[in-house]
């Protein structure tokens, strides 16, 4: 096998030399050889000679044994002085850095570098001022030696004894010239003068202050000579003050630690690519610093796939010789599965400090826009749309589920426009800021009555995808040109096209009910398919994600997905979508510690691994008291937050209204009342089964009593029967009883347009 011997050409400004070979730019940091295979360098790398050999010299090396991958990756550590077309080509491939650093130009990281300035100042202040009397003994112990050595500074000077060894030397060399000139130099008497002239005015001085100076400029005197001399009498190797930050710098990522790592994790692929006369690890990009940490970029050894990696993580952190929290391997899908991207940060991202949300103190959310939901681990704001899509949250217990839907909730009830349906079924009260204060439908508790209520909430939201598609359908083109609700469209007097979103913690408590889960997973397939497009979110967490807790249908179709640490493979793939584990998207490897740390998928390209804002109880508190704050002044304070009670709960049954609604698609303008009724008694016999055994007439009027109390009149109406006879009967209009519905769900117009 050939060997193409690659000469790193000269790095540009910051350091970094690029080489164009087969359309890829590798970027080499160091001013070593490169060896590349020659396999890897095809003939159309070499098409574009000129760009290759102002770069690159290759010369042929037969040498069979000499087949190994060295890259030069590493950072560099030394600035090599560059020819003048090397760095204007250099300068024009690279990446201008701004003018303006990012952090002035944004004003929530200029607030945030002026707080920790702020703090750090002030913490340093502190724990100097704390330890003020220990410096002052110190240096009142060590001032002797400094009186000492100033002492014998000042004689040395007075009579002059640095220049006595060349007196010396000038004697034993017998060079009488030099001895006179040295002697003629030494000025003895004039520094004796001077010395006892400035004895004199110190003494005289001392005794001015001494007798009439003030008290305060007295021991400003006193500190000032004894800290003199006690700085004078410190030793070299000793401090006055201590550190009051001790920065731990982490060590620095190499190409030898990365393959020193690999190698400990007992691949035999690895472990033969390593050895001696093996074809070593390439890394198609040097090792640079991202973040709070660095990332190493490895084209692992044929038949090695990043999973395998990613399953022994801490065994790769043992061989970083890194906490477990800062080494995160990840696949590059885009390119191929033995593709690794190696991120390790300096902190434990679990130790590491995550910035405030940036939403908990000032500030309103748009749920048309993305919402700020926490960190990745190089520290980069995460967040997500959640208008148009659905989320699913899934966890092992105690690992962060339900401080992330929190989060979310928070941020939704932070735009006024959002009606909020939030059911904590697991009955902490973890949700009870938002819940409380800003949702139209609460309940908190695993007991049927709270069961029955979300149920009956999720048939009126179940209703509203008909009533929503049809006012969509009927909207003129220019006005809603995507079919789907607008942000203006959310605002329309009238339209009831307001987001709405639904948010079920533990939603195993449901979905795994004997009478209730059936119908439950029929309400949500639905709205998790028809409901993005109608304005309509549906956000489930769990810490039970399989089959019977989380139905296939349901977990299927959630398009955002956000999962911490789960135990194994089912689980996993539960949450994260089908295959996830096998392609290398495991929420398994987030260990006990990780709180709060999940792979978030459906946002990016790729699975994020990302940590949620913290955002405790009290906080949560307050930011649920600004939500409702903005909600009572835009006029959408309305169900359980405006103190109504719109749900009716076991006892009372069903929802009348919801269920006519969805017994009239959309279309069916006016309809016979028996035909309604047997209609109702199809879709929930047990309730509407008595009033279809009645005759057409004693139907009608059983309908028409039963929905007077909102208003709804019955009239006659022209239609068919079930045996295909016409005529005219007694019925309902469908338009009515929309409107009665939504009187009892939709908000009051936002901005009154
Ligand atoms: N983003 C975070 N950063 C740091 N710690 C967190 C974060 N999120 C959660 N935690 C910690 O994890 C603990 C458990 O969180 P949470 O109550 O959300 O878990 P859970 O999965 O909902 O639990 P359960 O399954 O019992 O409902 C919290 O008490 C909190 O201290």
């Amino acid at each position: 096998m050939t060997t193409t011997i690659v000469t790193t050409p000269e790095p540009s400004d910051d350091g970094r030399a690029d080489v164009t070979v087969g359309g890829k730019v590798l970027d080499f940091r160091k001013t070593d050889p490169v060896i590349i295979d020659a396999e890897s360098v095809t003939a159309s790398d070499h098409a574009d000679t000129d760009t290759v050999n102002d770069a690159v010299t290759s010369a042929v090396n037969g040498d069979e044994t000499a087949v190994h991958e060295h890259l030069a990756v590493d950072p560099p550590n030394l600035f090599v002085n560059t020819s003048l077309d090397i760095r204007i080509r250099n300068a024009a491939n690279g990446k201008r850095r701004p003018v303006i650093a990012p952090w002035l130009r944004s004003r929530t990281q200029f607030v945030q570098t002026a707080k920790w300035a702020a703090d750090h100042a002030a913490h340093v202040s502190a724990y100097h001022a704390v330890r003020l009397p220990l410096y002052a003994g110190k240096l009142a112990l060590r001032s002797p030696i400094g009186a000492l050595k100033a002492l014998g500074h000042a004689g040395s000077w007075v009579f002059d004894l640095e220049s006595s060894p060349l007196r010396k030397q000038a004697v034993q060399k017998g060079d009488g010239e030099l001895y006179l000139k040295l002697t003629r130099e030494r000025h003895v008497a004039g520094r004796v003068w001077l010395a006892l002239f400035t004895t004199v005015a110190l003494v005289a001085g001392v005794l001015v202050l001494w007798g009439f100076g003030p008290w305060w400029a007295q021991w400003l005197a006193v500190a000032a000579v004894v800290g003199g001399l006690g700085w004078l009498g410190t030793p070299s190797d000793k401090r006055i003050a201590g550190r009051a930050v001790v920065t731990t710098k982490a060590q620095k990522l190499t190409s030898d630690v990365v393959v020193r790592a690999l190698a400990s994790l007992g691949i035999a692929q690895i472990n033969q690519a390593v050895a001696k006369g093996g074809s070593g690890i390439t890394f198609p990009a040097p090792i640079v610093r991202d973040g709070p940490g660095w990332l190493a970029t490895v084209d692992l050894p044929y038949g090695v796939v990043v999973t395998d990696i990613m399953e022994r993580r801490d065994k790769l952190a043992s061989g970083l010789r890194r906490p477990l929290g800062c080494v995160w391997p990840e696949p590059v899908s885009e390119e191929h599965a033995g593709r690794l991207r190696l991120w390790v940060g300096d902190q434990d991202m679990s130790q590491a400090k995550t910035g405030a949300w940036s939403l908990a103190k000032t500030g309103r959310a748009d749920i048309f826009q993305p919402l700020p939901f926490g960190q990745d681990q190089r520290g980069r704001a995460v967040s997500f749309l959640l208008m148009f899509a659905n989320l699913l949250i899934g966890a092992m217990p105690r690992q962060g589920k339900t401080f992330a839907l929190r989060i979310v909730l928070l941020a939704a009830a932070l735009d006024p426009t959002v009606q909020l349906r939030i059911f904590e079924l697991k009955g902490t009260g973890d949700l009870s800021g938002p819940g409380e204060k800003c949702a139209h439908h609460y309940g908190t508790g695993a007991d049927d009555d709270t069961l029955m209520a979300c149920l009956e909430s999720l048939r009126q939201v179940k209703a509203e995808l008909d009533s929503r598609a049809k006012t969509i359908r009927e909207l003129p083109r220019e006005v809603c040109p995507e079919n789907k609700v607008t942000p203006e469209l959310a605002r329309r007097k009238g339209l009831g096209l307001h987001p709405i979103l639904f948010a079920i913690d533990e939603c195993q408590e449901l979905f795994s009910h004997p009478d209730l889960g059936k119908e439950a997973e029929a309400l949500c397939v639905p709205i998790i398919k028809r409901g993005p497009a109608l304005g309509i979110m549906l956000v489930l967490a769990t810490q039970r994600p399989d089959a019977k807790s989380l139905p296939p249908a349901v977990a299927d179709n959630m398009s955002l997905r956000f999962c911490l640490r789960v135990m194994g493979q089912v689980a996993n793939d539960m949450v994260l979508g089908t295959s996830a584990y096998k392609n290398g998207i495991r929420a398994t490897m987030f260990g006990h510690k990780d709180k709060g740390i999940g792979l978030l998928v459906g946002n990016a390209d790729d699975a994020q691994i990302t940590r949620s804002s913290y955002v405790d109880g009290p906080d949560a508190e307050k930011i649920s008291d600004r939500a409702r704050a903005m909600r009572a002044a835009a006029g959408t304070l309305t169900g359980h937050a405006a103190g109504e009670e719109t749900l009716t709960g076991a006892d009372s049954g069903p929802n009348l209204l919801a269920d006519v609604c969805e017994v009239l698609p959309a279309g069916q303008d006016k309809v016979w009342s028996e035909t309604v009724v047997d209609r109702l008694a199809d879709l929930r016999p047990d309730v509407y089964g008595p009033w279809a055994e009645q005759d057409g007439k004693t139907k009608a009027t059983q309908l028409a009593a039963a929905l007077k109390p909102y208003g709804i009149t019955t009239g006659q109406v022209w239609g068919t029967g079930p045996d295909g006879k016409t005529g005219n009967r007694r019925g309902i209009t469908r338009t009515d009883v929309v409107a009665a519905y939504r009187a009892t769900t939709t908000p009051r117009d936002i901005d009154g347009a």
